[in-house]
C-alpha cells in the first residue's frame, strides 16, 4: 500500500522539485549551449584559415640517421644537442649512430714474405702470356696539367703501337681523376681479364690551396689507414711513376713548396702498393722545364716498361724502386703525416731497429705459420708523439689568384670567406626593367634582394658553377673563421655601396633607389655552400632580426648542418640530377658518401616540410641531367615531398672550368624543352596521386614553378607568394603559428608555424603558367636580334645565359 502511495505523489514531488531549482538550471543548460555553439564556432574559424590539411603526426616523420663522420668539425655545433626543428623541441629526429669500429684495434694483413725478391716484386705477372696495360690518371684545375696529359697519351701510344715496343704492352687508357670513383683504382685494382696486369702513370699539379687534390691525397692516406683494408690494396699493380707540375716562379725549391702534392701522391703510391714504384718521381716547371722533363721522365717509364714486360720486374737497385733501402724514409713520412700507431717495442727492425710502420711488421711477422691475415691489436701501442695540429688557413686570402679572380668578377670579399655581389636583376629592377623570377613566384622585387654567402668555398665541383676551377672546395671547415656580425655588417654594407654606384646610371629610378637602400630579402645561394659556414644560425638570425628574409640554398651534402638549421623562409636543397651515377657526373662531388648524404638531406627536407617552406631546385643541363629523368626526378619528389619544385634551365658561365667539363652552350636547354620537361614531370606526379600542378613561370628566365597544390592553391587560385610581414611577425612571436603536434601524453598542441601562415597574395594573373611572368608595368628590353619581332624558331633560351656569354 505505502509504496502505491508514494507511486501516486511522485508527479507532484517532481514538479515542486523542478519550482524550486528551475532557475539555475535553465540557466546552467544556456550557458552550456552557448560554450558549445563559441566553441564550434571558432573552430569552423580556424579550419577557414588554414588552406591545408593540419600536418600528420610526428609517425609520419621519418628517423634521420645522421652519421657521425657527416658530423660538422670545428663548428659551434653540438652534435649531441642535435635539434632539427628548435620551434617544436619534442620532435628531435635526427639521430647520431655510435661511431662503429673505429675504436677496435687496427687489424691489419700481415703477410710472410718470401725470399724471392723478384717474384714478389711482379707478383703472378708471367711475361709470356700476359700483357700489360698502362693507365694514366691526371688531375687538372685549370688545364695545363690535361693538356700535358694529353700529349703524353697521344705519343705514348704511338710508342705501344710500335712495331719495336713488346706486344704485351696495350694501349694506354686515360682518366681525370675528378670523374673517378676513387674506389675502383685506388682500393681494388680495376676489373679486367686474368692475363692482363696494371701499371699507374698519375700526372698532376699542386695547389696549396683546398682543391680536389687535397681529397685525393686524403683517400690515398685514408685507404691506407683504413682497418679494414690491406694497408697496400694495390700491391697487384705491376708498378707506377708520378709526375708534378708546379710553379717555380711562386714555389722555386721543394723546401718552399714545389710540386709539394706530387711527392705526397707519390709517397703514398709506395704505400698502397708495396713499394713498387717503377720510375722515380719527375718533376716540371710549367713556366720552364715542364717540357723537357716529362718527356725525360716518359723515356725512364718507357724502359721500365720494357724491363717488366721482359720479365725483369722492376729490377733490383733502381733509385726509389721496391729496394727498401731506398724507399725507407716514407716511412717516417708516414707516420708523421698519418698519426698513425707505432709497433709493439719488443718487434725491432733489422735494419733500422724501429718499426713505425704496419708494412714492415707485414714483413717481420716471419713466425706466423702461415699466410693467413694477422690480427694486430695497435690500441696499446698508441704513438706518444703528440698529432700535430692543423694550423686554420684563411679560405680565401687577400693576395691569392682567388681573390683576385673573384673581385674581377664583381664580387666582394667579406673577410676571408664570404662574397657579396648585385646580380644583373637587381641593376635591371632599378631601371625598371623587370626583375627575376623571384617576383613572379613569390613577390621578391629583385632591387631589394642582396645575393651573398658566407662561405665561398664548397663540397662539389658541379660543371655549371659560376665559380672559376680554383676556387677552394673542401669536404670540412678548416679554415680561418669570421664572426657572424661582421660578415653581417661587411656583406650589407658592400652590397649598399655596389647599389650607390648605380646612382649616375641612365634609367635608374629615383623611388627604386631609394628603396634599394633598405635590404629587404638575401639569397643566400651566390656560389659556394652556405650551411658550411658554422655559425650560419646567427647569421640566420642577425639576418632576421634586421627584418631580412632569407632563402637558402643548399647542394644537399650536408645533413647533419641541414638538420640542425635554424627555419628560414624558404630553404632550398640543389637537385642537380636523379641518380646517383648522374649525379656523381653532374656535381663531381667531393664527399664519397655522396648519394647518402643526399638522400639523408631529402628526407631532413621532408621532415621540416611543415615547418617552413621548403624547394627542389632543378638545374637542367641537356646531355647531363634532363634526357629519360622525369621518373627518377618523380622518385625524389615522392620522398622529399618539398612545397615548390623550381625549374631552370642552366645558365651558361663560359669558364674554362665549365670547358674542361665538356659544357658549351649546346647544353642550355631552350626554354620550350625546360616546358616541356616540367610538362612531363607534373604528369609523373599526377600519375602517382601526388598534388602538384604548374603554379607560376617566368620565361625570362626559363624558370618553372611546379607547386603542391593542396597546399599552395587555396580556394582553388595559385598563392605562391609570401606574406614577408606575417612572416616576421611569427619569427618575433607577435602571431602565433598553427602548427600543431600530438604530444606523448596523446593531446595536441601548437608547437609553431608552418609555410601555410605565411602565404601571401595570389600569384598575379601575368604570372600564371602560359602568361609568361613577366611584370607589365616594366619596361621589357629585349636585346637586338631577341623579341617578338626576332627571327622566331630559334625558341628563347635563357636570358641569363646569353648575357652572359654575349654581353660580358
Ligand atoms: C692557387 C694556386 C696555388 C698553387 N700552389 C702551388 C704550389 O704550392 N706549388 C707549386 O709548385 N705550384 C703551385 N701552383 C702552380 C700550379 O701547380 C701550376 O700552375 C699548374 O700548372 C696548374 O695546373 P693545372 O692547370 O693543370 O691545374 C699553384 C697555382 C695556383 C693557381
Ligand atoms: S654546389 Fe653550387 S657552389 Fe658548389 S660547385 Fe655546385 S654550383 Fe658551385
Amino acid at each position: 500500500m505505502a509504496f502505491q502511495d508514494n507511486v501516486q505523489r511522485l508527479p507532484t514531488e517532481l514538479l515542486l522539485i523542478w519550482h524550486s531549482h528551475r532557475v539555475p538550471v535553465l540557466l546552467s543548460a544556456v550557458s552550456l549551449v552557448a560554450i558549445v555553439r563559441l566553441a564550434l564556432y571558432f573552430r569552423g574559424k580556424r579550419e577557414k584559415i588554414l588552406y591545408s590539411p593540419v600536418p600528420g603526426s610526428p609517425a609520419e616523420k621519418v628517423i634521420v640517421d645522421l652519421k657521425p663522420e657527416w658530423l660538422p668539425e670545428n663548428t659551434t655545433l653540438d652534435p649531441s644537442t642535435l635539434d632539427i626543428d628548435n620551434h617544436a623541441e619534442d620532435t628531435t629526429l635526427a639521430t647520431v649512430t655510435a661511431s662503429k669500429g673505429k675504436k677496435g684495434p687496427k687489424r691489419v694483413k700481415g703477410k710472410k714474405k718470401g725470399s724471392d725478391k723478384r717474384k714478389e716484386i711482379t707478383p703472378g705477372f708471367d711475361h709470356k702470356s700476359d700483357s700489360i696495360q698502362p693507365i694514366v690518371f691526371f688531375q687538372s684545375l685549370s688545364g695545363t696539367t690535361e693538356r700535358y696529359a694529353t700529349q703524353f697519351v697521344k705519343t705514348f701510344t704511338s710508342w705501344t703501337s710500335s712495331s719495336e715496343t713488346p706486344s704485351s704492352l696495350l694501349e694506354p687508357q686515360i682518366h681525370d681523376l675528378s670523374y673517378l670513383e676513387y674506389d675502383d683504382f685506388f682500393i681494388t685494382l680495376p676489373k679486367a681479364e686474368s692475363n692482363i696486369k696494371h701499371f699507374y702513370v698519375i700526372l698532376i699539379p699542386t695547389y696549396n690551396i683546398d682543391t680536389v687534390l687535397s681529397t685525393f691525397l686524403e683517400n690515398l692516406q685514408e685507404t691506407h689507414n683504413d682497418f679494414r683494408i690491406d694497408t697496400a690494396p694495390l700491391s697487384g699493380l705491376l708498378g707506377y711513376s708520378v709526375f708534378g707540375f708546379g710553379d717555380k716562379e711562386g714555389w722555386p725549391s721543394e723546401e718552399e713548396g714545389f710540386c709539394s702534392q706530387a711527392r705526397e701522391v707519390d709517397r703514398w703510391m709506395a704505400k698502397l702498393t708495396g713499394r713498387k714504384r717503377a720510375y722515380p718521381l719527375g718533376m716540371g716547371d710549367v713556366k720552364g722545364d715542364a717540357e723537357t722533363r716529362l718527356g725525360e721522365w716518359r723515356f725512364g717509364v718507357q724502359e721500365a716498361l720494357v724491363e717488366i714486360a721482359e720479365g725483369r720486374g722492376l729490377g733490383e737497385g733502381v733509385p726509389g724502386s721496391g729496394d727498401p733501402a731506398e724507399s725507407g724514409d716514407e716511412d717516417e713520412d708516414v707516420a708523421d703525416d698519418s698519426g698513425s700507431e707505432t709497433a709493439p717495442a719488443g718487434l725491432k727492425s733489422k735494419k733500422s731497429g724501429r718499426v713505425d710502420d704496419v708494412e714492415d711488421l707485414g714483413s717481420m711477422v716471419t713466425t706466423s705459420p702461415s699466410d693467413a691475415p694477422i690480427a694486430i691489436d695497435f690500441t696499446t701501442y698508441k704513438s706518444t708523439k703528440p698529432r700535430p695540429t692543423p694550423v686554420p688557413k684563411e679560405m680565401v686570402p687577400i693576395t691569392s689568384p682567388t681573390h683576385a679572380s673573384l673581385t674581377k668578377q664583381g664580387y666582394s670579399i667579406i673577410g676571408s670567406h664570404s662574397g657579396v655581389k648585385i646580380c644583373r636583376w637587381t641593376k635591371s629592377a632599378l631601371r625598371g626593367r623587370g626583375s627575376c623570377y623571384k617576383y613572379s613566384f613569390y613577390g621578391i622585387a629583385s632591387h631589394l634582394c642582396m645575393e651573398a654567402t658566407p662561405s665561398l668555398s664548397c663540397s662539389n665541383k658541379c660543371v655549371f658553377c659560376w665559380r672559376h676551377g680554383t676556387n677552394p672546395v673542401g669536404t670540412t671547415w678548416r679554415w680561418i673563421t669570421d664572426a657572424p656580425d661582421l660578415i653581417f655588417d661587411g656583406i650589407t654594407a658592400a652590397h649598399y655601396k655596389k647599389i650607390k654606384m648605380m646612382k649616375g646610371v641612365p634609367g635608374v629610378r629615383a623611388e627604386r633607389f631609394a628603396e634599394a637602400m633598405r635590404i629587404r630579402h638575401c639569397a643566400l645561394s651566390l656560389v659556394g655552400e652556405p650551411i658550411f659556414y658554422p655559425h650560419i644560425n646567427q647569421l640566420l638570425e642577425i639576418m632576421h632580426s634586421n627584418r631580412i628574409s632569407t632563402f637558402l640554398v643548399c647542394n644537399a651534402q650536408h645533413p647533419a648542418q641541414l638538420a640542425a638549421l635554424v627555419p628560414v623562409t624558404q630553404l632550398y636543397v640543389s637537385i642537380d640530377a636523379s641518380n646517383k651515377d648522374s649525379l656523381r657526373k653532374i656535381d663531381r662531388p667531393l664527399h664519397r658518401d655522396f648519394w647518402e648524404r643526399f638522400c639523408a638531406c631529402l628526407d631532413i627536407l621532408r621532415n621540416r616540410r611543415y615547418e617552413q617552406r621548403t624547394v627542389f631546385r632543378l638545374t637542367l643541363v641537356k646531355g647531363f641531367n634532363m634526357a629519360e629523368e622525369v621518373k627518377g626526378y618523380a622518385d625524389l619528389v615522392e620522398r622529399a615531398l618539398p612545397g615548390f619544385v623550381e625549374v631552370k634551365g642552366v645558365t651558361y658561365c663560359g669558364t674554362s672550368a665549365a670547358g674542361t667539363a665538356g659544357l658549351t652552350m649546346e647544353n642550355v636547354p631552350f626554354y620550350e624543352e625546360v616546358a616541356e620537361f616540367v610538362t612531363e614531370l607534373e604528369k609523373e606526379l599526377v600519375a602517382r596521386g601526388l598534388t602538384y600542378g604548374i603554379g607560376a613561370e617566368h620565361a625570362h628566365s626559363c624558370c618553372i614553378l611546379l607547386a603542391d597544390s593542396s597546399r599552395f592553391k587555396p580556394n582553388g587560385l595559385w598563392a605562391t607568394r609570401i606574406d614577408f610581414d606575417r612572416f616576421f611577425e611569427l619569427y618575433d612571436g607577435n602571431v602565433e603559428g598553427t602548427r600543431i603536434e600530438r604530444g606523448e601524453d596523446g593531446k595536441e598542441k601548437i608547437v609553431g608555424w608552418r609555410p601555410e601562415d605565411y602565404i601571401g597574395d595570389e600569384t598575379p594573373e601575368w604570372a600564371l603558367w602560359g602568361k609568361g611572368g613577366f611584370d607589365p608595368r616594366d619596361v621589357r628590353v629585349y636585346r637586338k636580334g631577341k623579341g617578338p619581332n626576332a627571327n622566331k624558331g630559334n625558341g628563347e633560351k635563357s636570358e641569363e645565359s646569353e648575357v652572359r656569354v654575349v654581353e660580358i
